[in-house]
Formats: structure tokens, sequence, C-alpha cells
């Protein structure tokens, strides 16, 4: 198999059932096989992925002094903008070369979710000006928002098929998607240096992604890749304009007992220019407990793990993450004093 397989998804808004079936065979190949499928034929508005690219760049075109005016470091709830090089996923690589902007389900501090400290819940940030771009802060807030929501429903969509790959109820992740947290970044790589380090340059590090399924947007320059592990190569996904990435996050193989692929990809901008994407994490609704999906044991075979909530599934993932972090930043600082350094591990988001 090369890259991953681009699908038409209209079947599924459609009233032709064969070729529903059809669709649905083919996301359960990709499933099996490496987690990773694209899609066209969805109902995001193309002006409207359009128009978010455009408030990225505005916003990424600004001075950082004022992008950290929205700086995520100033919640605890992992919304508004990231500096480039803060995050490092492949441990053994160089802090990553690109900048964020992060937006969720813009809930009140007195929701549920927030007070309980839910899968970062609570309010988003906002920029309070885009100028010198032509992009007004309300038209960045009500289109980011816009897209948010358009992108969350497909991924609702999606879900509908997954169940159909497993021979349930197209409803079956229904109360699954009811008060769903999902997380939008917008994100901006900047065009690594010619010369600069093959082994240790990286847009984002080798790593699979925590929740039920990913949906990525890309901008026309390509620099991501998926890993396939049968001819052990990095396959680039060349951006197919308005196409969604699709792929499984490691909650979906652990609910389907590892029977669907949570699969390792990364981004490496060789290009030269500037790289924007834009992946919503869809977490599901963090009080649902996930047990062994039907189907996805072998006659007499026990599931391999226990059922767990998904904050706890998909927060523990991140607890992991930054426990691995900051031992690697321990470890840099070790190495530092002279002793060496442990084996490199990718990590996920
Ligand atoms: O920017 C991309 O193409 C990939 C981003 C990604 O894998 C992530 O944010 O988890
Ligand atoms: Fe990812």
């Amino acid at each position: 198999m090369s890259a991953p397989p681009i699908l038409d998804f209209s079947p599924f808004y459609g009233n032709d059932p064969v070729a529903k079936v059809h669709l649905v065979q083919q996301v359960k190949d990709c499933c099996l096989h490496n987690g990773f499928f694209q899609i066209v034929g969805h109902q995001v508005p193309s002006e409207l992925q359009t128009k978010i690219f455009d408030c990225s760049k505005a916003f990424f075109d600004l001075p950082v002094e004022e992008k950290s005016k929205v700086s995520k470091e100033l919640n605890t709830w992992n919304r508004g903008y990231e500096l480039l090089r803060s995050q490092m996923l492949e441990v053994g690589t160089s802090p990553e070369l690109k900048e964020g902007f992060y937006i969720g389900e813009d809930l009140p501090t007195t929701h549920p979710y927030f007070l309980e400290k839910k899968l970062n819940s609570g309010p988003n940030f906002w920029p309070s000006t885009l100028s010198p771009s032509p992009v007004s802060a309300e038209e960045f807030k009500e289109t980011t928002t816009s897209y948010y929501h358009h992108v969350v429903s497909l991924a609702k969509d999606i879900l509908k098929v997954l169940a159909l790959t497993l021979d349930l109820d197209e409803e079956w992740f229904g109360e699954f998607v009811e008060g769903a947290v999902a997380t939008m970044r917008l994100l901006h790589y900047p065009p690594q240096e010619k010369d600069s380090d093959e082994k240790l340059s990286r847009g984002i590090g080798a790593h699979t992604d925590f929740g039920a399924v990913t949906l990525l947007l890309q901008e026309e320059v390509d620099g991501l890749q998926v890993w396939e592990k049968e001819t052990k190569q990095w396959l680039d996904v060349v951006p197919t304009k308005g196409a969604y990435v699709v792929n499984l996050g490691n909650m979906f193989m652990r609910w389907s007992n590892d029977r669907y692929i949570s699969n390792l990809h990364r981004v490496i901008n060789k290009s030269g220019k500037e790289r924007y994407s834009i992946p919503v994490f869809f977490s599901g609704n963090p009080d649902y407990t996930i047990s062994c999906l039907p189907n996805c044991t072998a006659e007499g075979q026990k599931p391999k793990y226990p059922p767990i909530t998904v904050a706890d599934c998909v927060g523990g993932s991140y607890k992991e993450s930054y426990g691995r972090a900051a031992a690697h930043k321990a470890e840099q600082e070790q190495k530092a004093k002279g002793v060496a350094a442990q084996t490199s591990v990718p990590i996920a988001v």
C-alpha cells in the first residue's frame, strides 16, 4: 500500500446502498492496515477551509509579543498560543519547529467539565487584534468556531461509518459522541534550515494520537509522513486540496482490542516553504466508559484491556507524555553534566 488512500465519503450522505457498503469496506481495510485514510466528498464547505487558513496565517504573522498575549501558559486548560519549539514528541530529536493555537468547545467556567478538569475543557482564548491583516478579531473567532463545529460533526459521521465497519448499528457510538470533547490546533511549521541535521529536525516528531479519531486538513505544502511497518518506510501524505487525513488514535485501538491500528506519523518540513495544517482531535464524552467493542475478540478470548473512562484513557496518555518529556528534560540536564544518555522512544500526543 502507498500513502493513505483517498476515499469518496459522499455515499455516506447519498441513497446508493451499494456505494455505501463499498465505502464501509474501504474504511475497514484502512483501519485494519494502518488506521489512516483520506476523505473527499465530505460536507465541510471549501470556502470555510480556505477562510480558516487565512485566519491561521493572519494569526501566525503577528509579532510573537502579540501572540504571547494569548499564550496557553496563561491558563491551565490548554487554550491559546504555543510557542515555536515548545514540544518534543520524539525523544532524541530537537525541539519541534512548529507553533500552534489551541481551540476547543467554548465552555463557561461554570460547566461541570471545567469544574472537574475534564480533558482540558473550558473557555477559549481569543486574540484581540490581527492587525495589520484584513482579518478582524471577530472574523477569526467566528470562522474558527464554525469550522470546528463542522469538523466535529464530520467526526461523528466518521464514527457512524466506523460502527458499520464493525457490523454494529450506525448509531452505536451515539452516547459516546454526546457531550464529546474535541480539540483543534492551528499549526504553522516554518521551513527547516537547508543544512539542518536530518536525524534531529522535526516539525512534529514520530508519535501516535491519543483519542478516538483525528481529522487533519493540510494546506498545499507537504511534510506529513505515515509509518509503513511492513516496509519500514515513511510514506509522504501529499496534500490533496480539501481532503481530510483521518487516523485512529490510541483510545480507539485499545477500544477495538488492538484490532484497529493507531499508527505512527510525523512532520518534517523540507519544502523551503511555510506549512500550515489543522488537526482536530476527537476524544469523545469524558464520562463515557469504553470497554472492548463487540466483534473485536476471537471466539472464547477475553479482552486485553479492562474498561476505562474516556477521561482516564485520553488524560492518562497526556500525563504519560508530559512525564516522558519531563524525564527527557532531566536526562538532557544530566547529559549536560556528563552522564550518558538513554535510548529514544517515540511518544504520543
Ligand atoms: O500537521 C500535521 O500534518 C500533523 C499534525 C499531527 O500529527 C498532530 O498534531 O498530532
Ligand atoms: Fe498526530
